[in-house]
């Protein structure tokens, strides 16, 4: 597949995602919420587990990024981290696949290099998304061939944990579009629609949304903080 064909440079993707702990879990509620993304303009959704990416595409016409969140032990590598995840999101469609692309060890002891020729030999039609928190890493994921880089992990490993991929005006994804000539999507903490563009302003592919559209009990959160503190009249009560 050629990532031209998909029709998603310079649009928003929305990541319609709720794990088992998060009140909107269920595939059905990520297939309607995946309709909402597109009656809205998403030309794209990202979306975690088989499951919900078969139902998603049951439900619109979009091109889907497949992930499969798992943990193995204490391994920290969660995002597809093995090819029993790759097979999952493969037998139900997903044009894109993200992996973990960071540096970090492996559940399955797989070097990044081997699981990625591992993935093409079996998938060569699959266009393959690494998932980086770094510079290096997208660095790195170019050189073995991916399709897109995305900054999904910025702020979410153990190096880059006091990062926000919006810090300094988006430093660190305008560092990563400088030194890769891979296609790279803004994802993670894009929060507002300001934000979205200004990511397309300093050279994205394209921008993924989640929580700020997709997670009701966050958008909720940021509101109550807001106005915590203004109102000078208590709350009304029920
Ligand atoms: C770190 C991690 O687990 N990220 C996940 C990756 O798919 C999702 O939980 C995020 O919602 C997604 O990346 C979009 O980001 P945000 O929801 O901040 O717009």
């Amino acid at each position: 597949m050629e990532l031209n064909t998909l029709g998603i440079q310079g649009g928003l993707i929305v990541s319609c995602q709720a794990l088992e702990h998060e009140p909107l879990h269920s595939s059905f509620i990520m297939g309607r919420l995946a309709i909402a993304a597109k009656q809205g303009g998403a030309i794209g959704i990202r979306a975690n587990t088989a499951a919900d990416v078969k139902e998603i595409k049951q439900q619109v016409d979009l091109p889907v990024i497949g992930i499969v969140k798992r943990n193995y032990g204490t391994n920290p590598v969660f995002i597809t981290p093995t090819i029993q995840e790759v097979d999952e999101l493969a037998a139900v469609g997903a044009e894109i696949i993200a992996v973990d692309a960071t540096v970090r060890a492996r559940p399955d002891g797989k070097t990044l290099e081997a699981f990625v020729k591992e993935i093409r030999s079996k998938y060569p039609d699959v266009l393959l998304m690494a998932d980086i928190s770094s510079t290096e890493e997208a660095i790195n994921a170019e050189k073995l061939g991916f399709d897109l880089i995305s900054t999904t992990l910025v702020g979410y490993t153990e190096e880059t944990s006091h990062m926000k991929l919006y810090d300094e005006d988006f430093a660190v994804l305008k560092e990563i579009i400088a030194s890769v000539h891979t296609p790279v999507v803004a994802e993670g903490n894009v929060m507002t629609p300001e934000m979205a563009a200004r990511c397309l302003e300093v050279g994205v592919y394209c921008v993924v949304v989640g929580g700020a559209i997709t997670r009701p009990q966050q958008i909720t959160e940021r509101f109550a903080a807001a106005i915590s503190g203004i109102s000078k009249v208590a709350p009304a009560t029920k």
